[in-house]
């Protein structure tokens, strides 16, 4: 599986599988069996999908090492607020049934996130969580965590797609070489209502879904698209044996509309 290097030096796969909405048994389990045999080695969860049981139950029964596999989680807002990070990330990780993760990111920027970043520096102290990083948090939010820690987030995870490219946020990160993670890359499946997609599909010989994670990584966005069938998971993993010309990348370029799919990290209250 391909990697990003991160600013901490660590390689992260630039493909992962998203779980969100995915159950917390045996769809999940066997969504993250078929990822790894597609190739994937990376699988993004948080607490609040309430699936981090299922993600465990398939890490402790898959043929591949625990060591192999790129883990992220989140700490929801609920324990930013409540300034019980560590004991959040203690129960994950008995839910996920391993005594580390990956990547640790805190998944909005809600008051208390700047002591809650302190945390996550503790945590990678203790060698609970390998890298750490943010999720929706725009420029200024960015600014706020890099005055008050110790440690240059590693990734901020945030809403992108053909739709919604996030410049403002994706440039105060290159600034501190913090890797970008797409969510929602497949705009929650609605890229499939897009002409543009199908079309370039054609000339390559690949699928709409394809096109459009391709898109991605060739800006260097890491994706975590989600599915759980194993045909689409299978599709959404064969992305390395095509690359959309420079003419193509822009024609998606100019498909740019400012439209969210998600909330707006300035204007949110959950
Ligand atoms: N940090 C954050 O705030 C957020 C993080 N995320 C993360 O990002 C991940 C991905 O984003 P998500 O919102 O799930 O949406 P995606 O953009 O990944 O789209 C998922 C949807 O597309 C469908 N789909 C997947 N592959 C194909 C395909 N090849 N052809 C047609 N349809 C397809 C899936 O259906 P099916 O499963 O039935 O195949 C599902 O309905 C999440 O799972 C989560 O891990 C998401 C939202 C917010
Ligand atoms: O990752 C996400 C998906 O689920 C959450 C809600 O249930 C979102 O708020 C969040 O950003």
């Amino acid at each position: 599986m391909r990697t990003q290097k991160l600013n901490n030096g660590l390689e992260m796969p630039v493909l992962g599988l998203g779980v969100w909405q995915s159950d917390n048994g045996q769809e999940t389990v066997n969504a993250i069996h078929w990822a790894f045999d597609a190739g994937y080695r990376h699988i993004d969860t948080a607490r609040i999908y309430k699936n981090e049981e299922a993600v465990g139950k398939a890490l402790a029964t898959a043929t591949v090492p625990r060591d192999q596999v790129w883990l992220t989680t989140k700490i929801w807002n609920d324990d930013i607020r409540q300034a019980r990070t560590t004991a959040a990330l203690e129960e994950s990780l008995e839910r996920l049934q391993t005594d580390y993760v990956d990547l640790l990111l805190l998944h909005w920027p809600v008051d208390g996130s700047t002591r809650a970043w302190q945390e996550l520096e503790q945590a990678v102290a203790a060698g609970k969580v390998c890298s750490i990083g943010l999720s929706n948090f725009m420029d200024d939010q960015l600014q706020d965590i890099l005055n008050a820690g110790n440690i240059v987030p590693a990734v901020n995870q945030i809403e992108y797609h053909p739709y919604l490219v996030q410049a403002e946020a994706i440039s105060a990160c290159d600034a501190h070489d913090i890797a970008i993670t797409a969510w929602s890359p497949l705009m929650q499946g609605t890229f499939l209502e897009e002409p543009l997609f199908a079309e370039i599909a054609e000339d390559y010989g690949k699928t709409a879904a394809q096109v459009v994670l391709r898109w991605c990584l060739q800006n260097d966005i890491i994706v975590i698209p989600k599915s759980v069938h194993q045909k689409r998971i299978i599709e959404n993993g064969d992305l390395f044996d095509f690359e959309l010309t420079e003419k193509d990348m822009q024609r998606i370029d100019q498909l740019e509309r400012g439209k969210r799919l998600g909330p707006d990290p300035h204007d949110f209250d959950f």
